[in-house]
């Protein structure tokens, strides 16, 4: 991502901002030479009415000046935000899967929203505070350097030294800054952590112990704050302290040149204006330089965020119908030795071969962590296969777009997440212009019909995060529904049938059954009852195929899978 790109794209704003800035600063250096102007006409006993209108004229205009500058630069600001986290947003959600995997979830959020603030507005308002503080600066030493040299040798002394110290003070509250934006970080996190566990929470009655532990974080935020404010107290003090000096000397020294004649009264009134109009500028100068070094450390994290790795499209997606046609035309889904591992494992995916046919169900069974979850990430191209080739309806998946790919596979995942909404909206999440009619049908299939229409709100009810408000089985119903609305030719079900008491599931099973009649269903079994319906069964095992055949033909030749399937008809009491 390109933060110069972004903020230039906004550089009329700024520009505009800036210019205003710049106005109304140049309005405030003008204002003491009016005053010098008014002082010796009173002396010299000529019309004051004019400087007086020049003073009110500049006065209003510096005001004015002042109030467009904050506008324009914070409406700028506002705007390059708005950018980078659209921005941000789309590179997030088409990142690869495993990338985003590495990521937390708390630091994701704290990137998206606190540092695309900090970041942008920092920048836009202390680059225009630089421009608008040094131009003040370098104006009022001119004019200064113009009334009397001499002075302001003085004058930059006391103030040169006090800058210093406000230098170092500065430094700390930048550093101090940082902590404490860390600390604040690290509470965010722990809290997130908790609360996305907030019922393990309770069953574990860890509480206290939790509370305990935020308690620490909290309070390791709250010093490294209590920190940042105390420096941050001793830095216009310190400012002060240096004007106060040199307005002292300059007094002192100014009244008695005066009293010799050698100064005019009137130089000496603006002269002192033009010392106070410098201190602010100078402490603004350095907060503004504090900021960007906090702004870039800012950017630094939005920038990684951006260079998330995306998910890649084929060179010429859409022309893949035709050209890169593996041999098993026919099957639905087909594995030509496919070689697999996760970047920090050992394979989980080893020479693995098979095909589907566009119709029927099929069953992948085999132990925990045998690798069938990982076989649907390679269909959905969630992850792209080390060796071999995954081919869905006679096209390499890596030949097709995403959007091709993604509309002719459904997958429905095994804790079936919902997003917060209508029950209407998670159903046609995947196809948004579906019909009430084809709504009606897949809620009969996937057995949620009678349940829909005993809420009072109907289709229109609103689920909580993650479908709260839903059984585990409705949850598991739903998404399947949404899938079958999807029309997909692939259907993969990751163990749909774990949360269903044994009707459901029944009256489920057959909606699956019927499914397969005009698609491929591959789903993923425990339960031996859907294995037994299936028309072939695959089994894997430590990431390799077994074996591959009809219930019959594995309990007569495999004996893992004999092993499994007597296991599952034990244990959901089918025998
Ligand atoms: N994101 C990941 N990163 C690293 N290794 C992973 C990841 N996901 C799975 N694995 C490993 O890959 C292997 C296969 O996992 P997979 O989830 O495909 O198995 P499974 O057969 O679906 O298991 P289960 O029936 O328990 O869901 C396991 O050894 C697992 O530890």
């Amino acid at each position: 991502m390109n933060l110069v790109r972004i903020i230039s794209g906004h550089r009329a704003l700024l520009l505009a901002g800036i210019a205003a800035g710049l106005v109304g600063a140049a309005a405030s250096l003008a204002q003491p030479l009016f005053v010098g102007i008014l002082i010796r006409a009173v002396a010299e006993g000529d019309s004051i009415s004019g400087p007086i209108l020049w003073i009110v004229g500049l006065f209003i205009l510096d005001a004015a000046m002042s109030a467009a500058n904050a506008y324009l630069i914070g409406r700028a600001g506002e705007n390059i935000v708005f950018d980078v986290r659209n921005l941000l947003a789309g590179r997030l959600l088409r990142s690869r899967v495993a990338a985003f995997q590495r990521m937390e979830s708390g630091d994701i959020f704290t990137r998206m929203v606190g540092d695309t603030t900090l970041a942008c507005m920092v920048i836009t308002q202390a680059l225009a505070q630089l421009v608008s503080s040094l131009f003040m600066v370098v104006g009022g030493v001119i004019f200064m350097a113009w009334i009397d040299w001499q002075l302001l040798v003085a004058t930059l002394i006391c103030l040169g030294a006090a800058s210093l110290v406000s230098l170092v003070i500065a430094r700390q509250v930048r550093v101090a800054s940082l902590v404490n934006r860390t600390d604040t970080s690290a509470f965010g996190s722990g809290l997130q952590r908790v609360l996305g566990a907030i019922t393990t929470v309770k069953a574990s009655r860890a509480e206290a112990r939790e509370t305990e532990r935020l308690e620490g974080l909290a309070d390791s935020a709250r010093q490294s704050g209590i920190r940042v404010t105390a420096l941050g107290a001793l830095l216009q003090p310190a400012m002060n302290v240096g004007t106060q000096l040199s307005l002292a000397v300059v007094i002192a020294w100014g009244m008695a040149r005066v009293t010799t004649g050698e100064l005019h009264a009137a130089d000496l009134t603006a002269f002192v204006m033009y010392l106070f109009y410098l201190v602010s500028p100078l402490v603004m100068l350095f907060l503004a330089l504090g900021q960007i070094q906090q702004g870039r450390a800012a950017v630094q994290r939005i920038t990684e965020l951006a260079e998330l790795p995306q998910e890649e499209e084929p060179q010429a997606a859409g022309a893949a119908e035709d050209s890169t046609r593996v041999e098993m035309v026919d099957a639905a889904v087909a594995f030509e030795s496919v070689w697999f591992s996760y970047e920090d494992g050992s394979p989980a995916l080893r020479d693995v071969t098979f095909s589907v046919p566009r119709t029927g169900l099929t069953a992948i069974v085999g132990p925990s962590g045998a690798g069938k979850t990982s076989l649907f990430q390679l269909v959905e191209r969630f992850h792209r296969a080390d060796r071999g080739a995954v081919s869905v309806s006679g096209v390499d998946v890596a030949d097709m777009s995403l959007d091709q790919l993604r509309t002719k596979v459904g997958y429905v995942e095994q804790d079936a997440p919902l997003l917060r909404g209508t029950i209407r909206e998670n159903l046609v999440y995947a196809r948004p212009e579906a019909e009430d009619r084809q709504i009606e049908e897949v809620l009969r299939l996937s057995s949620l019909k009678d349940f829909v229409e005993s809420l009072p709100q109907g289709l229109d009810t609103e689920l909580g995060e993650r479908g709260l408000g839903l059984s585990g089985g409705q949850r598991q119903r739903l998404a399947i529904a949404r899938t079958l609305l999807q029309q997909p030719e692939v259907v993969l079900l990751d163990e749909v049938t774990a949360h269903l008491d044994s009707d459901t599931e029944a009256a489920l099973r057959d909606a699956v059954i019927d499914a397969a009649q005009q698609r491929a269903v591959v789903t993923i079994a425990h339960r031996i009852s859907t294995v037994l319906r299936a028309d072939r069964i695959i089994v894997l095992d430590r990431g390799a195929v077994r074996a591959i055949g009809t219930h019959a033909e594995l309990m007569e030749s495999d004996e893992v899978y004999r092993r499994l399937a007597e296991q599952q008809l034990q244990a959901s009491g089918v025998q």
